[in-house]
């Protein structure tokens, strides 16, 4: 029989479920997704080594934790996709939990645990909060399969205390856990890995300004293998615009949008609260508040249908810009390479190209013509996309997967196989 390993992402507006062989490296058996949560048509996908098959979903399932109980229910037993393999397989799940609070290392999920990361779902209440309903479910529904979160914020514990800390008063601080914990850690720890293999440097000589580019996004510095900085912060809202989060905004503009700001949203329920601020910023801003459109692959078109569309696309080219900017000073300009990732970062030509064409005067040169190919080498997670690199920086495309990552860590480092 074979051994194997669930690896579960719940993103903001995808939930991906592969089963892989609990080998070193894990390879994947089926790789499944329900996409498009926030903008349906839902899409469900799977792909084995031998198949592949899209299908547009009948009906909408609401939540992440409704599509990842579709994911599992098909996977398990619809002999039509899972043909390899049975529930009993299945030795361990790996779970992408956003925030992770002060843990710098996944754990093993038991009653305590579970526990304190409920503690800490105010500080991510729309990432977390589902996160740990699909931990629920496993732990119902597979009582007898180990549980093993990983964390997003734990790559960045890294972050030197004058980048972590916020200027207000330490007191109050201390006290809420209020300091910048940084996000997409897990896409960055495969990205690192992957990039460093790629240009054949250990991890910690190798330095890059790394761009998470999907429905939620970011940007890092790497400095010798280390977070040094991350535009997202306490929460996932800070930085960049996605999706349906605004990004960085002035903090007063909320109580100029409504006089609800502070009060509970109409979508909170018992277990979990979110203020009308919340909601608005994280859900109702972004492509969506702009445009309509969560899909961003209608917005970065050579021709886009409203100005509002060209003006989302500006907008986000302007604030990637604005980091790699940054970011290139803190790095003195010592860098291996610029690197996009992410549903947008690895398949919009266009996004790229823009990016690239305003971070030209820090010597990122892009080449046209494979940058319009893009990643096409499922089996090759690095792409070069450089025009003349001579000894500069290199501008790459990194195919991440962090449901890879979860495996590959935890068949490395935790003990699954005994
Ligand atoms: N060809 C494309 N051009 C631009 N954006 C695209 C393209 N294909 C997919 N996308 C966008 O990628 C985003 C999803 O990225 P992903 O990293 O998978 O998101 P998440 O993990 O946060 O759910 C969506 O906004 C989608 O519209
Ligand atoms: C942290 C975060 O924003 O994740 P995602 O992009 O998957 O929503
Ligand atoms: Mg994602």
């Amino acid at each position: 029989m074979p051994r194997i390993i669930l690896s579960v992402n719940a993103g903001s507006s995808s939930v991906k479920a592969t089963f892989y062989t609990l080998d070193n490296p894990p390879s994947a058996i089926i790789e499944a997704q329900v996409s498009g949560i926030t903008a349906p048509p839902q899409t469900f996908k799977y792909s084995t080594k031998s198949d592949q098959k899209k299908e547009k979903l009948k009906y909408n399932l609401g939540s992440p934790p409704e599509a990842f109980k579709y994911l599992l229910q098909r996977c398990l037993t619809d002999p039509v996709v899972f043909v390899s393999a049975s529930p009993e397989d299945v030795v361990c799940i790996c779970h992408r939990i956003v925030h992770g609070g002060d843990y710098t290392n996944a754990i093993e999920i038991n009653d305590e645990t579970y526990h304190q990361l409920e503690e800490i779902e105010d500080l991510a209440p729309l990432h977390n909060f589902p996160a740990l309903e699909i931990i629920r479910t496993c732990r119902q529904e597979l009582p007898l399969v180990k549980n093993i979160a990983h964390f997003d914020s734990a790559f960045h514990h890294s972050l030197p205390k004058h980048v972590r800390t916020y200027p207000i008063d330490q007191e109050v601080a201390r006290r809420n856990k209020l300091r910048k914990y940084g996000f997409h850690g897990i896409s960055y720890a495969f990205i690192l890995r992957s990039v460093a293999q790629f240009l054949g440097k250990p991890q910690d000589k190798t330095s890059l300004i790394v761009m998470h580019i999907g429905s939620g996004a970011s940007v890092c510095a790497i400095k010798d293998g280390k977070s040094i900085d991350t535009s997202m912060g306490l929460t996932p809202l800070a930085g960049l615009p996605g999706a349906t989060r605004s990004g960085d905004i002035d903090p007063s503009l909320v109580f100029h949008y409504t006089s609800e700001a502070s009060s509970l949203s109409p979508s909170s329920t018992k277990e979990m609260h979110i203020s009308t601020a919340e909601e608005i910023l994280n859900k109702k801003s972004g492509w969506k508040g702009l445009t309509g459109t969560t899909d961003f692959a209608q917005i970065a078109v050579e021709n886009p249908p409203t100005e509002n569309h060209k003006l989302a696309f500006d907008i986000l080219v302007d604030r990637i810009s604005g980091f790699v900017g940054n970011y290139f000073v803190k790095l003195h300009g010592q860098l291996d390479a610029i690197v996009f990732a992410g549903g947008i970062g690895e398949k919009s030509a266009l996004l790229r190209q823009a990016v690239a064409q305003q971070c030209s005067c820090l010597g990122f040169n892009i080449e046209a013509g494979k940058n319009s190919d893009g990643a096409v080498d499922e089996n090759t997670p690095v792409t070069d996309v450089t025009r003349d690199a001579g000894n500069g920086p290199r501008v790459l495309i990194c195919q991440t997967n962090e449901q890879f990552e979860m495996a590959y860590h935890t068949i490395a480092h935790m003990k699954v196989l005994d």
